[in-house]
């Protein structure tokens, strides 16, 4: 069993997992050769990735859609700073689809140039912690005893990903220096056609209608959940002890955090979230009946 501390790796101020971690290609991401055509998925952990990742490779790849192939998530769209895979990125064809947690300020200069374009995934915050809990007490990223504890962590940034009032504001103060589009989890919940032609638009990708359908089909959470490709059942274990064994899709709801957090939890995460996000124009969706 490792702590947190032991999994952890800070560079330049912001914590990486240990696992499959590439030192030398984290030191010289800023020099990674980014094309035109490639796409990434930018996401604080458990704000969405993993169903994005399904979207992403159901619209640029008609055998995906079609269901034929048996390519698992990862290998799809691999994780740009986490090669499970051990894939060559240089080697890979266009479009090159990846997903990242990285901050604003260390992705490849290349993106810095509007080269390619990007799509940030945000959840509301309380979701994300909670829907974070479980997967370090599952998927053994990170020790927890209790949701108390863990709440700690993720206030004070000592997990995979840092702070998450960082990543988002690092990453909407800095949209002018990107080709970037933001969308919400919640929204994509509410309404995942809706965002799936948002995102085809920006993408300038054209689907038929019967395309759209079954891309939303493919990317419910039931069926994401059942199929053990989009639900990580394979991944490796690793030295840190990562094993996904298909924990990737728990819930997918809006608002389990009322399942979670006590009143004075609660209270104390909403008076840090209004300090640190005073001003902060993009909207959060707490609650499935919200608007
Ligand atoms: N299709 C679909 N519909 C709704 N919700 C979905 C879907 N796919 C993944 N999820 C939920 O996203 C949460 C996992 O987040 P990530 O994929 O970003 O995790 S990770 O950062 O890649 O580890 C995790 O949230 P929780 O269920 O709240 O834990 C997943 O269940």
């Amino acid at each position: 069993m490792e702590d947190a501390d032991s999994f952890l790796f800070k560079f330049k101020g912001y914590h990486f997992g240990h696992e499959e971690l590439d030192i030398g290609f984290i030191e010289n991401l800023d020099d990674f050769v980014i094309r035109e055509s490639d796409v990434f998925i930018i996401t604080y952990p458990k704000s969405g990735t993993s169903w994005f990742q399904q979207l992403l490779s159901l619209i640029y790849f008609e055998e995906h859609r079609k269901g034929i192939g048996n390519l698992e998530t990862v290998d799809r769209v691999p994780f740009f700073e986490y090669n499970f895979r051990k894939m060559d990125f240089v080697e890979r064809p266009s479009p090159r689809l990846f997903a990242t947690h990285l901050p604003y300020y260390l992705v490849p200069r290349g993106l810095k140039n509007k080269k390619a374009k990007i799509i940030y995934i945000y959840r509301n915050p309380k979701d994300v912690m909670c829907s974070y809990f479980h997967f370090s007490k599952n998927v053994t990223l990170q020790v927890t005893s209790s949701f108390e504890e863990f709440m700690e962590q993720f206030l004070e940034g000592k997990v995979l990903g840092s702070l998450w009032f960082d990543h988002i504001k690092g990453w909407y103060e800095h949209k002018s220096l990107f080709n970037i589009q933001f969308l919400m989890y919640e929204e994509m919940k509410k309404d995942l056609k809706g965002s799936l032609s948002k995102v085809c638009k920006f993408l300038g990708k054209e689907l038929s209608e019967e395309e759209m359908d079954s891309i939303v089909r493919q990317a419910t959470f039931q069926n994401m959940k059942y199929d053990p490709r989009a639900n990580y059942k394979n991944i490796i274990k690793t030295r840190y002890g990562l094993e996904a064994k298909g924990h990737f899709l728990r819930k997918g709801t809006i608002g389990d955090w009322k399942n979670h957090m006590t009143v004075e939890q609660n209270e104390r995460f909403d008076k840090i979230f209004q300090r640190k996000m005073k001003d902060f124009p993009l909207k959060f969706i707490w609650d499935m009946n919200e608007e």
